[in-house]
Formats: C-alpha cells, sequence, structure tokens
C-alpha cells in the first residue's frame, strides 16, 4: 500500500524530486532548489506519496485570500505542485492526496479551495469549477493607429520609470487596492515581490531585470504599475522590430490602465506587444483606435473553485440586483451540499438552509462557476450543466449572479 502522509524535514529532496520528475523538469534536484523550497514549505500542509520509501506523488497546499464579488476576501485553501509519477498514475493517489487536504481545508473553516488546472479534465470530479478565464494578446503596433507623437498621457498623469527595489515597496499597497476592486484575483505575499523582482530569483530560472514604469495620477497617486522585457530584433533593412513582453500590468483605475497600454505600445523600436495573461475583459483592444491591431493569442480557463461552504461563500459576496431563489446543490463528497435560499439586495445577502422547493439544481462545481460572476445559468442550463425545476430559474440566477465586469486572477500559483 502506498503510503500518503505529510512531509518531514529530511523528506523535502526526495518530494523536490517526484515534484520536477512529474513536471517533466530535471530530477536532480541541487542544493540551491532545496534551500529554495525549504524558505517557504508548509510541512503540514505538504503531502508526499511514498512508496517503499520512495516519494512518487505530491501536493500541497498553502493560504490565501481570494476576493469575492464585491470585494470582500473570503479564506482559500490554495492547491499547488500537484504530481503523481508516471509509474504510479490512475491508482487513485490524487483522489487520496485531495481528499486529506479538502479535508483539512473544511476543518480548518476555509470558504473554497483555489487552484490553476494544468488540464481541463483533471479537477472537475472534485467539486472544482473554471471561474475565471484569461486572454493573452498580440499587438500589432504600426496598426494600432496610435498618434506617434504621444509623449505621455494626456490628462495630465505621469509615466515614471522605477526599478526592482521601488517595485517591492510600492507594489504591495498598490496590489492591495487593486484586489479589492477586482473579483477573482488573490494576495501576494512578500516572496511573491521578491521572485517577480530579482530578488529572490527561482533556482535554474536565468533572471533578465524587466523594466518597471509606474503610472501617477495628475495628484500624484500610485495608480499602476507596468513590468515589462524587450529583446533586440533588427530586419536586413536596419529597422528595429523589437517586442516588448508584458509581465505584468496593475491598474487600479481604467486612466492608470489606458495610459500604461498606450505606453508600452509607444515605446520606440517596439513594434510588437505580447500582453501575457489579461482578463477576458481587459480594456486592451478598445484603448488603440485600431482594435484589430491586438490579436488573441490565447483565451482559456484560468482560476478554479471549490466551494466548501455554500452559506459563507454566497454570504460573502455582493449581489448587482435584488431578489431570491432556491438553490440544491449538489455536493458528492458531502462538504457542503443541500437546499438553500439566497435572498440578495444591495445591502447584503442571507444564504439558509431550507426545505422550500428548488428553482435550480446544480453540482458544487457549477455554483463554484457561478459564484465568480463569470458563467452564465441559462447558457449552463443549455449545455444540461444545471437543471431548471421552474422556468425561468437560470434567467433569474443570472440576474442575480452575473457581473457588469469580469472576475480575473492576474497570478499564477
Ligand atoms: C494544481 C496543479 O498542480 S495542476 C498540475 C497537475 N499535474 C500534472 O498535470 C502533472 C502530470 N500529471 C500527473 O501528475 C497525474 O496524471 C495527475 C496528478 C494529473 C493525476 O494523478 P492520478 O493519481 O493518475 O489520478 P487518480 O488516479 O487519482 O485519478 C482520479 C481520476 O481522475 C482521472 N484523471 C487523472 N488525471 C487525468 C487527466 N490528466 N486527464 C483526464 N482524467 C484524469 C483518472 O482517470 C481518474 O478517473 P476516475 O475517477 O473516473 O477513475
Amino acid at each position: 500500500m502506498v503510503d500518503i502522509r505529510t512531509l518531514e524535514d529530511a523528506d523535502v529532496a526526495d518530494w523536490t524530486r517526484a515534484l520536477s520528475t512529474g513536471f517533466l523538469r530535471n530530477p536532480v534536484v541541487g542544493e540551491e532548489e532545496l534551500a529554495y523550497r525549504r524558505s517557504f514549505l508548509d510541512l503540514n500542509r505538504t503531502l508526499g506519496a511514498f512508496d517503499k520509501g520512495r516519494c512518487v506523488a505530491t501536493f500541497r497546499s498553502f493560504p490565501q485570500e481570494l476576493t469575492a464579488v464585491g470585494g470582500a476576501p473570503v479564506r482559500a485553501d490554495a492547491i499547488s505542485n500537484v504530481t503523481v509519477s508516471p509509474t504510479h498514475r490512475r491508482r487513485g493517489l490524487l483522489g487520496r492526496m485531495m481528499a486529506a487536504d479538502l479535508d483539512a481545508a473544511k476543518e480548518r473553516g476555509d470558504t473554497v479551495a483555489t487552484l490553476i488546472a494544468a488540464e481541463y479534465p483533471i479537477y472537475g470530479r472534485y467539486g472544482f469549477g473554471p471561474a475565471t478565464w484569461t486572454t493573452q494578446w498580440e499587438i500589432d503596433v504600426p496598426r494600432t493607429g496610435l498618434d506617434p507623437r504621444w509623449s505621455g498621457p494626456e490628462c495630465g498623469g505621469r509615466i515614471d520609470l522605477v526599478d526592482g527595489a521601488d517595485v517591492r515597496k510600492l507594489g504591495p499597497e498598490l496590489h492591495e487596492r487593486l484586489r479589492a476592486r477586482q473579483h477573482g484575483a488573490i494576495d501576494r505575499d512578500e516572496r511573491w515581490w521578491k521572485a517577480n523582482t530579482g530578488a529572490l530569483p527561482y533556482p535554474n530560472h536565468p533572471w533578465t531585470e524587466p523594466h518597471y514604469a509606474t503610472y501617477r495620477a495628475p495628484d500624484g497617486e500610485l495608480q499602476g504599475l507596468v513590468v515589462y522585457a524587450a529583446d533586440d530584433n533588427w530586419n536586413d533593412n536596419k529597422q528595429p522590430q523589437n517586442t516588448a513582453t508584458v509581465r505584468g500590468l496593475d491598474a487600479v483605475t481604467p486612466a492608470a490602465e489606458r495610459a500604461l497600454w498606450q505606453y508600452v505600445a509607444s515605446i520606440d523600436w517596439i513594434t510588437k506587444v505580447r500582453t501575457g495573461y489579461r482578463a477576458p475583459d481587459d480594456l486592451l483592444p478598445d484603448v488603440f483606435p485600431d482594435p484589430r491591431a491586438a490579436r488573441v493569442t490565447s483565451h482559456a480557463d484560468w482560476l478554479w473553485v471549490r466551494i466548501l461552504d455554500v452559506v459563507r461563500a454566497m454570504e460573502a459576496r455582493t449581489y448587482q440586483g435584488g431578489g431570491s431563489l432556491v438553490l440544491d446543490v449538489v455536493d458528492p463528497a458531502g462538504y457542503t451540499g443541500g437546499r438553500f435560499r439566497l435572498e440578495a439586495g444591495p445591502e447584503g445577502a442571507s444564504c439558509t438552509p431550507t426545505k422550500d422547493g428548488a428553482e435550480l439544481t446544480l453540482d458544487v462545481r457549477e455554483l463554484a462557476s457561478l459564484w465568480l460572476g463569470d458563467a452564465s445559468a441559462v447558457r449552463l442550463a443549455a449545455l444540461g450543466m444545471v437543471t431548471e425545476e421552474r422556468a425561468g430559474a437560470a434567467a433569474a440566477a443570472d440576474a442575480l449572479l452575473r457581473t457588469s465586469r469580469r472576475p480575473w486572477c492576474p497570478d499564477i500559483f
């Protein structure tokens, strides 16, 4: 029998080797990588599966805050580093590790669990649903229609180049404001800021220093930050054809978002901009006079959510309109299923167990996709993924649950 348990310090090297094997990376683990792992691994929340003493599967979780619709942070069990060695696949090891972790999360009182899925078909069976999506664009700069004489924001705001140390000081507070206004966003710890500004480079991944630029409003308030790197590419006719790759763009106002995209697309020599993973309804393509200059290069599900406590999750978010809806939530794993009446208004919401007749029956997985405001119950009903017990209930759910801007998680974990 393969033993699944939390790690002891002596297991970390073997666990890291198994992790690298599962992710098809170099399985030889150097001292530097080991020290890096040890610096943040919470062994109480790091699981390994051991067969004859050798680690053959990995799983880790950590505490996270996820922004609900309306800006409140909810406690999440963030899951990462999930692997099962190819020698031990399809014997139920992931299922056993997931059950152990979700049991512990439920016991702790976490409202949801979250993850970024490597492959779409893996996590639905554990009650996770895709809750945010992401889009990458490639911008053909000469086609944007931007005025080549542009020299900074017209509104009187300003853009300044800063360095990594400045970003470590300014960035965390800016991000706190961003996540309070962006449902689907998650918190970033100090390690995130160090890792993303070169102060804590990931072993085996050579760091290249990017450019950092901030946007300040006319009154001097910091409202945005863009991080980008550029290549060095000239054609045979001695014309610059450089590509800027955006590593991140955090904006807390539309003015900052517009100005920073305009800035990146106006840098001399840059003829192409790769945007990185953006919100699917980013202002991006439409900030240009010719939005067709931006071509979608990928569009996919991003953050997956597993609701562990329906009452707390539904009461944590806000609702644009008012109304009442009885949901029959099916949760085969038994964490949070049942029938609930959701009563919502602009001042707040209550979600209480009820014996009233259900209007909509759905798996906890579909509720997760609806919870962050992105999915449409009408569409899910058309797909046979939710059942209307009362005609019109799906449309009523959409009126209650959907949001005018889409959820977005800017980070990967
Ligand atoms: C949050 C993250 O870390 S995402 C990263 C996930 N890791 C990877 O993708 C690395 C490569 N893949 C792996 O390591 C493994 O294949 C894992 C972890 C995805 C699955 O591990 P396994 O131990 O094989 O899963 P397990 O045997 O518990 O499977 C449970 C069920 O999921 C299904 N399943 C597992 N992986 C997949 C997959 N990639 N695609 C489709 N179905 C899958 C199994 O067939 C099984 O179905 P069943 O319940 O109908 O029998």
